[in-house]
């Protein structure tokens, strides 16, 4: 367990400066960036520095509640770990070890389809629930294997990311020409399909070369139905940032939506999550929960988007600034740590339980386009 107040670790910031030293700069490179730009990673970031909240007083605050409900299973903290590639990359244990940490914290986990250990080397360790994030990929008998997988290893929802055709020009990682190597690997998908992400070669990512050859960019909405018939677990689409596509998620029976521009990292120049969260909570209309990521560093980042109608908000970077510096510790460390600020918001903001959280704790005129 980190020691929380030692001055050290006090917040997601302060692992991110210890995660600096410890990591190769290509991989830091790989896990910082964004596409081109990295305006839309910079404007998810800004967007939280732009929020004014509204506090209320007189409230009753003695005892705070951050627990949430979501598809039946209740945790401790609205904070969850968004999908993220290839653990390993930074701690020889993985995504093992951030399962660790997730469960210490009570936090979902939604575990990547490019996760660098088994899923069920991570179900094993859980103590919380775990999800399983999907890409789209032309070969479709390999995505209903991992379904099945899943389902036998008791993951609580599938997650398929929609904003990734193809991957964005993320220009740190080709002009380190980066690529996964060593005995860090996809081990959850066919060898054979992997065999395009090791290959090193200046001035182009692996890993966007990859996608190009094996990620289904013909797919559209009408496809939903494949990936509905070949599962009963809730399914969740991550990647919505308009209330066109808000609607036609619920149109094609969508369990839940992220908003999400993949953390700056597909489209740049996309609007920052935080600016389109009411209008896709909007749209949504209460037809089903909505989730949120894109740039949450501090607990009271948290409570601004759950006040503008996030149930949940996934930290993409963070638990992996926490997974380099210390382990399962450190994903427990990011996740507790910002759930205690998010705690300390609430009572401060006059919202002792996340039911009373609304868009009147927020300062609507410092939302883009807001009144
Ligand atoms: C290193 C890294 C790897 C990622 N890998 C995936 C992935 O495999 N699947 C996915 O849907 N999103 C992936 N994402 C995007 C995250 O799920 C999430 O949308 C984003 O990181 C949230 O922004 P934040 O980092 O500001 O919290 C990745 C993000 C990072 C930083
Ligand atoms: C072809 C490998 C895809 C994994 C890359 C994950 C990632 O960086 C992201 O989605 O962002």
């Amino acid at each position: 367990m980190t020691q929380l107040g030692s001055g050290q670790l006090l917040t997601a910031e302060d692992y991110r400066h210890l995660a600096r030293d410890l990591v190769a700069p290509d991989v830091w490179d790989f896990i910082e960036g964004g596409a081109e730009e990295e305006r839309t990673l910079a404007a998810n970031l800004r967007a939280f520095d732009r929020i004014r909240l509204r506090p209320r007083v007189l409230a009753d605050v003695s005892a705070v509640d951050t627990s949430v409900e979501l598809f039946g299973t209740r945790f401790a903290t609205p904070l969850g770990v968004a999908p993220t590639a290839y653990h390993r990359l930074v701690d020889s244990d993985g995504e093992v070890a951030t399962a660790r940490g997730a469960g210490a914290a009570g936090a979902l986990f939604v575990v990547g389809m490019f996760a660098s250990r088994t899923l069920e080397d991570i179900a094993e360790v859980s103590t919380s629930e775990l999800w399983l994030q999907l890409y789209w990929l032309r070969r479709r008998d390999v995505m209903a294997a991992l379904i099945r997988r899943a389902e036998q290893g008791g993951y609580g929802a599938l997650m398929l990311t929609v904003d990734v055709p193809r991957m964005g020009r993320r220009w740190r990682d080709m002009r380190n020409g980066f690529a996964v190597g060593g005995d860090v690997a996809a081990v959850n998908i066919d060898p054979a399909v992997m065999a395009s992400s090791h290959h090193r070669d200046a001035g182009r990512s692996a890993l966007a070369q990859h996608a190009a050859q094996q990620f289904d960019a013909t797919v559209t909405w009408a496809d939903l139905a494949w990936v509905r018939a070949q599962s009963r677990l809730p399914l969740v689409l991550k990647g919505i940032l308009t209330a066109e596509d808000a609607a036609l998620a619920v149109e094609h029976g969508a369990d839940a939506v992220v908003v999400s521009n993949h953390g700056g990292r597909q489209l740049d120049g996309a609007v920052a999550s935080l600016d389109v969260l009411a209008e896709v909570v909007d749209a949504i209309g209460g037809a089903c929960p909505v989730l949120f990521d894109g740039g949450v560093r501090r607990g009271a980042d948290a409570l601004a988007a759950l006040a503008l109608g996030a149930r949940m908000c996934l930290l993409g970077r963070p638990p992996l600034w926490g997974l380099a510096a210390r382990g399962a510790d450190g994903v427990e460390g990011v996740l507790r740590t910002t759930t205690e600020e998010l705690a300390h918001a609430m009572a401060l903001a006059g919202r002792p339980a996340l039911g009373a959280l609304d868009r009147s704790a927020v300062h609507m005129s410092t939302i883009a386009g807001g009144a």
